[in-house]
């Protein structure tokens, strides 16, 4: 990827009011190199599993070289944070050190480098796993790993796995917590409730539901049907003590960042109940495009991602996005656009951070999603569908 942004500033990169419209920032991802190693970012809130997770992964014999940092980053009281590699059932402890003690802060230096020189001390790992505090927010975490050149890393976003208390996850939609009194004065204060859990839910790219000894089948399905309203992009597996079925597909190999399966874009657009009031799953359409158009869409995206500025159009069926009351945020962004050459153009986005990438250079299926049409599915909050709509035929097709 070729991110053009200031390299000592905030991964939310571009401020409202500092449009950069010279740059090229929908980059082209550069050539993928094979030896750089997967991190998969483990969250979700407190007590839903996280460490029991760690643990069953540590213990199993999975012929793999996972590097479990099992400390949590982002207590900002330790210098120092452990790693535990786990081969074959055996466990090495290491430490980590960071500049400030908080991966977050200092990921972009000695973070990644810490983990590099791991590497080169201990060989390469296969994969990292990497367990975040239960209040984190994904979205602040996941570009700082993904946007990864300005880094010079050997490492790369797999996805992010997000495991929920199915006993309790249904609460903690509904209740405000501590912490969001701190943090979430100004970006959320309109609209409704926004918890710690809708965010860790809406940038998962898998949702294990834990401790589903807890709950009856009947409030498991109430579960479900919430976080797919939430979002309906990732895949939900069930487990009890976070034995998940597999490791390949379900914790590792996700490619959550680079490809985008049809099927996954055709489920989520299936239409999907809205049982969440504060976050949602919508998916538009478009025919086939030229280049120019998709130069259009890069633009759209920019406006719409970058500056939430978006036009309001009184006369698309008396919708609009004004109306609604509250602009568009978007957490993540996903699509297969078709193109009129022929080939496919897969996107990926979180936050402010896109990218098109092409569906032949990742190896991923040039084949069309059901129909001839390209669709952008986008989780976040305001989405009010028929507006995007008529604002994305507007601006790329007009
Ligand atoms: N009944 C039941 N208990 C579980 C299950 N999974 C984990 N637990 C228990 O739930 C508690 C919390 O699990 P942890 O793995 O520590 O959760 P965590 O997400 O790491 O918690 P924090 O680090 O505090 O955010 C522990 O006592 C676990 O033994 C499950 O499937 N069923
Ligand atoms: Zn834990």
């Amino acid at each position: 990827m070729d991110m053009e942004f200031d390299d000592d500033g905030p991964p939310m990169l571009v401020a409202a009011d500092q449009p950069n419209d010279t740059e090229n920032l929908s980059a082209e991802v550069d050539d993928m190199n094979l030896t750089r190693v997967p991190i998969t970012i483990i969250t979700g809130y407190l007590g839903a599993g996280k460490t029991t997770l760690m643990n069953y992964i540590l213990n199993e014999r999975h012929g793999k070289k996972i590097a479990v940092i099992l400390n949590e980053f982002g207590d900002s009281a330790d210098i120092e944070k452990s790693l535990t590699v786990s081969q074959e059932g055996q466990q090495v402890e290491e430490w980590l050190e960071l500049a400030n003690g908080c991966l977050c802060c200092s990921v972009k230096d000695t973070g990644v480098s810490a983990i590099e020189s791991l590497m080169e001390k201990r060989g390469a790992f296969d994969y990292i796993l990497l367990e975040t505090t239960g209040l984190a927010d994904p979205g602040n975490l996941a570009p700082l790993f993904w946007v990864d050149d300005g880094l010079g890393s050997t490492i790369y976003l797999d996805g992010i796995v997000t495991l929920v208390d199915a006993k309790n996850i249904i609460r903690c939609l509904s209740e405000p917590t501590p912490s969001e009194a701190q943090t979430d004065g100004t970006e959320h204060a309109h609209g409704p409730h926004l918890s710690t859990a809708h965010l860790q839910i809406s940038h998962a790219d898998v949702i294990v539901i834990n401790k589903a000894d807890l709950v009856s089948e009947a409030e498991l399905d109430q579960v479900k049907a919430r976080i797919s309203s939430i979002n309906a992009l990732a895949k939900i597996h069930v487990t009890e003590h976070s034995k998940v079925p597999a490791l390949e597909g379900v914790l590792l190999d996700l490619h959550a960042y680079d490809k985008v399966d049809a099927d996954s874009i055709d489920f989520a657009s299936k239409g999907h109940s809205h049982l969440d009031p504060a976050i949602s799953t919508t998916t538009l359409t478009l025919p086939p495009l030229s280049s120019a158009q998709l130069d259009k869409l890069d633009t759209f995206l920019r406006n719409i991602l970058w500056t939430r500025f978006f036009i309001s159009h009184p006369d698309a069926e008396g919708v609009s996005v004004e109306s609604a009351g509250s602009r568009p945020e978007i957490h993540r962004t996903k699509g297969r656009l078709v193109m009129q050459e022929g080939g496919v153009k897969l996107l990926q986005g979180v936050r402010e951070v896109f990218e098109f990438i092409d569906a032949a250079d990742v190896g991923a299926s040039n084949e069309k999603s059901s129909s001839d049409k390209g669709k952008i599915v986008f989780i976040g909050r305001n989405l009010v569908p028929a507006a995007l709509q008529k604002s994305l035929e507007d601006a790329v097709l007009g």
